[in-house]
């Protein structure tokens, strides 16, 4: 397994987000559990990062940290050079499941983000934005639709359109797609994939799909297994933006970056 230079692929002047000796400890009732320890990462404006790495090592704690839903430790997370110390409207968040309150229309759950964010918008205003993103994610015909009426896939594409609507500097994505059959996977990959790249904000996708982590993402990072993880390896995936599926799954080097990753996981 190779380490990584804490050097990162690009100006210092680019990083938005700089984990610098970050380490987390979860007290238990046996003792101290350190799941990441001094984990060294810097990522660039408007990159699309995927996390990966076994189960249990760390990911979403990782992940938490950043949108500032569970304490640090020791060390800290620099965004735009302001150490993080609690969440706030700058980190969106998608969680595998959309947790949207089943008695309201798509329209109504994306507009009670939306109302907390621009509060001064007029109401036509913030309808729009809502209106514009439940379009982007194909659910231009379901605005008026309840939650509860909406399949997973659709649930997840509200999720998709609240998380982009609330206009977040960081899109953090918790297995977004987890729980759904491949075929709604592929399509959703597909829609996050063509809003993020009109909105090119920065994203970091944790995901256990390596195909999904690699069609996504500018670089994929790996994680060691816990306990105390680091980063162990990156791999740069050097895809022309924008994407399309079939010209991914015919490129030449798609198959070595699946070699690259699946190597690292399999070690
Ligand atoms: N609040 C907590 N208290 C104690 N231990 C915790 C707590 N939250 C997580 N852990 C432990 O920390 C480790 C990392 O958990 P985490 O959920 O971050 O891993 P993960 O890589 O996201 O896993 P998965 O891929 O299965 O979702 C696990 O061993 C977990 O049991």
């Amino acid at each position: 397994m190779s380490t990584l230079p804490p050097t990162a692929p690009f100006s210092l002047r680019d990083v938005v987000l700089d984990f610098r000796d970050l380490t987390k400890i979860y007290p238990t009732p046996t003792g101290e559990y350190v799941v990441l320890e001094n984990l060294q990462l810097q990522i660039k404006k408007e990159e699309f990062v995927s996390i990966i790495g076994h189960s249990g090592c760390g990911k979403t704690t990782l992940l938490t940290m950043i949108a500032g839903l569970n304490d640090i430790s020791r060390g800290e997370i620099l965004l735009n050079e302001f150490p993080i110390d609690g969440p706030g409207p700058d980190r969106g968040v998608i969680f595998q499941s959309p947790s949207l309150l089943p008695w309201m229309t798509a329209l109504e759950n994306v507009r009670l983000g939306v109302e907390q964010v621009y509060p001064h918008g007029t109401r036509k205003q913030r309808e729009d934005i809502c209106k514009y993103y439940l379009d982007k994610v194909g659910l231009g015909q379901a605005l008026h639709r309840r939650a509860s009426e909406l399949s997973q896939g659709m649930q997840q594409r509200v999720g998709i359109a609240r998380a982009f609507a609330l206009k977040p500097k960081i899109l953090l994505l918790d297995e977004p797609f987890g729980m759904l059959d491949s075929l709604t996977r592929a399509e959703l990959q597909d829609v996050l994939l063509e809003v993020w790249e009109k909105e090119k904000i920065t994203a970091i996708q944790i995901t256990h799909d390596v195909d999904e982590a690699i069609f996504l993402a500018d670089r994929v990072i790996m994680m060691t297994s816990g306990p105390r993880a680091q980063i162990g390896d990156i791999l740069e995936i050097d895809f022309a933006r924008p994407r399309l599926r079939k010209d991914i799954l015919r490129h030449p080097d798609y198959y070595g970056y699946r070699e690259h990753l699946i190597g690292f996981l399999e070690h």
